[in-house]
């Protein structure tokens, strides 16, 4: 009888996010805090007894070559160390919950627990560091999961310092629109040299007095954002998390965010979740010996 492991991969929302530079590779300097959600797609590992790696189902408009679970199997089989003689082999299933491309970082997240598990699964015995650098090569957030604590971010989100923050309940509102990452990241209009927070403001860390430099940008592109993020203002703090489209809005009780909830307008998909300064999956992987 084969085991099979049972694992989260949350959401994240970006509290804040400014861009303070851009690199000549052309990627951006930010500056972020990151926090997980009690919200989560669910991966499942059975080891195999050959060296395969299966993932199902597939999503739709993503190849298993390109998807970040399968990538991420792949890149910590292709380091395992020359001393493991068992087959590294695996059947993934992936029950999806997180809206893709919506800024909720649910394929890096995807990426993040596939790392941390099966270098647990296969005893592999890489240090979260090492995991963390190969997660970097497959996305800017991956390293934030793999360290699973809220942090304020820096660098491209590899520079990571955890921080205690408040966790508030959020409604958390999905526009129908996909936006591209790199689309915004690329855009003429995006602002990208908002002043870094000195010590004193790291230390104070007052989240109301920062912002998203993505926001003004991306309600210009998606009037469906902007009408959104007009409407959720009117009931409680608001903000864009990464480069859209979604929205969170926080909340002192899941009461207050269920009432704001039951009037959104009927096309708006939404969910209510609450900010955790850690990840589900630490606690998990303490289950696995
Ligand atoms: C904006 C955030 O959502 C904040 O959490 C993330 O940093 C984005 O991370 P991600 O979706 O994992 O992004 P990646 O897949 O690494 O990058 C997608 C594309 O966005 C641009 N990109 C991304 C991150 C960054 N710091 N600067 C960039 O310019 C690059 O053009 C890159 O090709
Ligand atoms: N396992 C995966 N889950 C989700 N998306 C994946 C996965 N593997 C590859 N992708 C690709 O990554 C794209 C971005 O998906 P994701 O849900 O991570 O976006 P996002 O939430 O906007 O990310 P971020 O906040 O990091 O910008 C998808 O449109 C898809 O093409």
């Amino acid at each position: 009888m084969k085991t099979t492991y049972a694992f989260s991969s949350p959401a994240k929302i970006n509290r804040f996010l400014h861009i303070t530079n851009r690199r000549e590779d052309g990627y951006h300097e930010l500056e972020t805090v990151f926090q997980f959600l009690d919200f989560s797609d669910n991966l499942t590992f059975t080891p195999r007894d050959d060296d395969q790696i299966t993932l199902t189902p597939n999503i739709p408009g993503v190849p298993l070559v390109d998807n970040l679970i399968y990538r991420a199997a792949q890149s910590l089989k292709n380091r395992a160390p020359s001393t493991i003689i068992q087959p590294l082999g695996v059947d993934i299933s992936l029950d999806k919950k997180l809206p893709m491309g919506g800024g909720l970082g649910g394929g890096s997240s995807n990426a993040a627990t596939t790392l941390l598990a099966l270098n647990r699964i296969w005893n592999l015995g890489f240090e979260l560091e090492t995991l963390a650098n190969i997660g970097l090569a497959l996305g800017a957030d991956v390293p934030i999961f793999v360290h699973g604590h809220s942090a304020f971010a820096q660098g491209v989100g590899e520079i990571i310092t955890p921080v205690d923050i408040d966790c508030p309940v959020f409604l958390i509102t999905v526009p129908s629109c996909h936006i591209s990452t790199a689309s915004i990241f690329q855009h003429p209009n995006l602002p990208r040299c908002t002043a870094k927070l000195t010590k004193q403001q790291r230390m104070k860390m007052d989240l109301r007095t920062c912002h998203n430099d993505c926001e003004n940008l991306v309600a210009n592109l998606y009037p469906e954002v902007a009408k959104l993020m007009a409407w959720l203002l009117e009931y409680a703090p608001s903000r864009l998390t990464g480069t859209g489209g979604c929205i969170f809005s926080s909340f002192d009780s899941v009461e207050e965010a269920r009432k704001v909830q039951s009037k959104l307008p009927p096309n708006v998909r939404s969910f209510i979740a609450r900010g955790l300064n850690s990840s589900p999956v630490l606690a998990e992987l303490e289950q696995v010996s």
